[in-house]
C-alpha cells in the first residue's frame, strides 16, 4: 500500500454545496444511462445516492456496507454487507454511488463485487481517480473533506495561523 499522506488541508462542505454537486453528478449520469438502480456505498454514499435517485427517478436502491476509516485513520477494510436481493448481478446497467474516493481501496472492493457497474462519486483524490468512472470535484491527496453530517458551525482559525502551525 502507498505510504499514508498526512491531511494538511481541510475542505468543509455545506449541505447546499453537497446538494448542488450531487445534482451536477446526476446531470453527468443521465446521458450515460438508462440505469436499473443504485448501489449506495454506506455510509458516505447514502446522501448522494438519495439525491441522485430523486433526480434520475430511480427507486431500486441497494447498499454495500464497507468501513475502513476510524475518523482520519485508515485500517483494514471490513465488508459488513454485500449486494443482496436487488438482482444487480454483475452490475451491468447499475450505478454505484459513494461520496468520495481517496486511496481507492473501497472502490477496488466494490468494483470486484459489481465489475460491470458504473462507479460514480462526488469527490475524488488523485490516487483514487483512475477507479472512478464519473466524478465532479477533485481535491488534493493531502486534503480531508468534511461532510455536512460530520461538522457543526464553530470558530475557524485564519489560514495564516493554520499554515504556520502545520
Ligand atoms: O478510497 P478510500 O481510501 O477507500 O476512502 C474512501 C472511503 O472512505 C470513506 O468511507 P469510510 O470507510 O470512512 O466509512 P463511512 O462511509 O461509513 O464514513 C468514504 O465514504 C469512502 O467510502
Ligand atoms: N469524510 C471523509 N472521509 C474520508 N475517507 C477517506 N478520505 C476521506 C475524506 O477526505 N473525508
Ligand atoms: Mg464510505
Amino acid at each position: 500500500m502507498p505510504e499514508a499522506v498526512p491531511f494538511n488541508k481541510h475542505f468543509p462542505v455545506s449541505w447546499e454545496e453537497l446538494h448542488r454537486n450531487a445534482k451536477a453528478l446526476a446531470w453527468r449520469l443521465i446521458d450515460k444511462g438508462p440505469w436499473k438502480g443504485i448501489v449506495a456505498v454506506t455510509r458516505g454514499g447514502l446522501v448522494p445516492a438519495a439525491i441522485i435517485a430523486r433526480e434520475l427517478e430511480l427507486r431500486l436502491i441497494d447498499t454495500v456496507c464497507v468501513s475502513s476509516y476510524d475518523h482520519q485513520n485508515q485500517r483494514e477494510a471490513m465488508v459488513l454487507k454485500g449486494v443482496e436481493a436487488s438482482g444487480a448481478g454483475d452490475g451491468e446497467g447499475w450505478l454505484i454511488i459513494d461520496d468520495l474516493v481517496d486511496t481507492g481501496k473501497t472502490a477496488v472492493i466494490v468494483r470486484k463485487m459489481l465489475p460491470k457497474a458504473h462507479f460514480a462519486t462526488v469527490y475524488a483524490k488523485p490516487a483514487g481517480r483512475p477507479l472512478v468512472d464519473t466524478f465532479i470535484t477533485e481535491v488534493s491527496q493531502d486534503t480531508w473533506i468534511h461532510f455536512p453530517w460530520d461538522i457543526e458551525l464553530q470558530f475557524s482559525q485564519p489560514i495564516a495561523k493554520q499554515h504556520r502551525g502545520s
